[in-house]
């Protein structure tokens, strides 16, 4: 299991072979019991439904100095559980931590706490009840995994310097100050409201101060047409002024509506009846000053288009931008639950910017991440997240930036997916993550044929409506640009760029006068060992 596996010894077979002994009847109280996973031995499981960005276990660790180990541990059958700790120290972990099997979609993730020497366990998404807990070991396994699947990056083969456990040896570099940031919010109640001085990120003003309630009122005949021309299939047309609109993260956006529909032989675009749509949606508005910004509408029914137009009533689900002031946008909460996410999301998106770099590019990436939030995630079709990193070395062109290979991924993704048959992207070097191919749970059962088509003719498959994104460094103008065309709803990066950015750097574009769009912008407040091998000349564009 670490990277100090004996070579002179004759490899035996971990202890778990063999037939399967009866399961000890172990429950810890956040409903994980022992298992028998098939080939794998013991593994987790859990005994209920547990939502994403549970604490699931908290494991104490017992710590073998480096000599005892060299001495000892590593002729024994400990090899296979132990694991870096710091300082060369290895470390076993008691209760169920040991037992947790690998894979290469991992739901678990985990921090090592050296102040209470402890390990904490964490669901990265929503797990069924009887599913197994899985973290991710590393890539370079000392036995055959049984869950062949798709890496869990596109780091692929090149993991030279990373060996089983080793793997989690980088984490634990990071994890020293990431999980310091991290571990004020990994105990207690997921969904406890996290202060704003307390969060690990200051949020960017990008709304003008100017900006008026006259403004919002232009906004909402905008977004009328809007939805008048988006029912059915993704939004890419007319301009519309949504001021980096706060989503509708909540029960209200997934309202399963009927509305009348009836064939409109102008366009491929169905004409619906807004009154209708309005009168539900501000029904549920949370101020009167709000107005709702639907951008993205989900069907059930019969496909639209062609001569299936004169259906008359039809289910749809709608993802809507609640249009806001610049005060209730900055009113937006959060939980510790979305911080624990947001904290994952950072941390990722920084070890495949530092994988980028030992490969020889520039130590550059972007995340997008499958939503918090369940409701955005159905209505997004987001099934997996998509990481990319610069390219410009390798592929020896100036515009394979982080963000502007993401953005084209996510075009392909989102042109190519189908929600029944897990993720494609035709793109080699940018590999998704496959976090859970089963979700979402709740995925609106729409043709999704129909809905790629539309997006190829809409040309809206490059759109990011709705979904946030995590880079290691502040996007440059061009980046922030595609950003704001791709109606990014929000972005985080760790590295300002004081020369180069286009988003508080230079210029700050959402923020600009005109901009048919605004996001939001979150710096990250960590610096130091989160950027610890991400340095790149400050007068380069990221
Ligand atoms: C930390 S232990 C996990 C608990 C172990 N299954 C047991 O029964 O004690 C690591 C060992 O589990 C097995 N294992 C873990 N994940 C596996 C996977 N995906 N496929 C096959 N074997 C796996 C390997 O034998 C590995 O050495």
């Amino acid at each position: 299991m670490s990277s100090n596996q004996n070579t002179d010894l004759p490899e035996e077979e971990p202890s778990q072979a063999g037939p399967s002994p009866k399961a000890p009847e172990h429950l810890n109280s956040s409903g994980c019991r022992i298992g028998y996973s098939e080939g794998k031995g013991r593994g987790v499981y859990a005994s209920q439904d547990i939502p994403a960005q549970r604490v699931i276990e908290i494991s104490p660790i017992l710590v073998f100095t480096s000599g005892e180990y060299e001495q000892h541990g590593k002729h024994t059958v400990l090899d296979h559980y132990t694991f870096k700790w710091r300082d060369g120290r290895m470390a076993l972990a008691l209760g169920l931590g040991s037992l947790f099997n690998h894979s290469q979609a991992p739901n678990v993730s985990y921090i090592l706490d050296s102040e209470t020497e402890s390990i904490r366990y964490m669901t990265t998404r929503p797990v069924k009840r009887d599913e197994e807990l899985c973290i991710f070991y590393g890539h370079k396994l000392w036995f055959d995994p049984v869950d062949a699947g798709p890496p869990a990056n596109d780091m692929g083969e090149n993991q030279e310097d990373e060996d089983g456990w080793g793997g989690l040896s980088v984490l634990d570099d990071e994890c020293e100050v990431f999980g310091d940031c991290i571990a004020k919010f990994m105990s207690g109640d997921p969904d406890e409201l996290v202060a704003e001085e307390a969060l690990p990120f200051t949020r960017l003003k990008t709304i003008p101060d100017d900006e008026d309630e006259e403004e919002l009122d232009a906004a909402e005949r905008r977004s009328f047409q809007l939805y008048r021309a988006s029912v059915g299939c993704r939004y890419s047309g007319p301009t519309t002024n949504n001021y980096d609109a706060q989503m509708a993260q909540t029960e209200r956006s997934r309202d399963a509506i009927n509305v009348s529909l009836k064939a409109d032989p102008q366009t491929r675009y169905q004409d619906v009846d807004p009154s209708d749509l309005h009168s539900r949606l501000s029904g549920s508005a949370p101020a009167s000053r709000g107005r709702w910004d639907v951008s993205t509408i989900h069907r059930e029914g019969p496909a639209l288009g062609g001569t299936d137009c004169d259906v008359a009533q039809i289910k749809v689900y709608i993802l809507a931008h609640y249009i806001c002031s610049s005060e209730e946008r900055e009113a937006e909460e959060w939980s510790k639950g979305k911080v624990r996410w947001a904290c994952e999301m950072m941390r990722r998106v920084v070890q495949e910017a530092r994988q980028a770099g030992r490969q020889g590019e520039l130590p550059v990436a972007a995340y997008v991440p499958i939503p918090f939030d369940e409701e955005t995630r159905v209505a997004s079709q987001m099934l997996s997240p998509l990481s990319a990193h610069d390219t410009r070395k390798s592929a020896a062109h100036p515009l394979r930036h982080a963000i502007l290979n993401l953005v084209r991924a996510l075009a392909d993704y989102r042109a190519t997916v189908r929600t029944d048959a897990g993720i494609k992207s035709p793109l080699p070097q940018l590999t998704p993550i496959v976090d859970d191919p089963d979700v979402p749970p709740h995925t609106p059962d729409f043709d999704t044929a129909d809905m790629s088509l539309s997006a190829t003719k809409n040309g809206a498959h490059y759109l990011l409506t709705s979904l946030t994104l995590f880079t290691t460094h502040e996007p440059c103008i061009m980046c922030s640009m595609a950003l704001l065309h791709s109606r990014v709803k929000e972005v985080f990066y760790l590295i300002p760029m004081d020369k180069t950015g286009g988003c508080g750097g230079v210029t700050c574009v959402p923020k600009l006068e005109g901009v048919n769009h605004r996001f939001g912008i979150h710096k990250w407040k960590m610096d130091s060992i989160w950027t610890e091998g991400l340095e790149i000349d400050s007068a380069t564009d990221a």
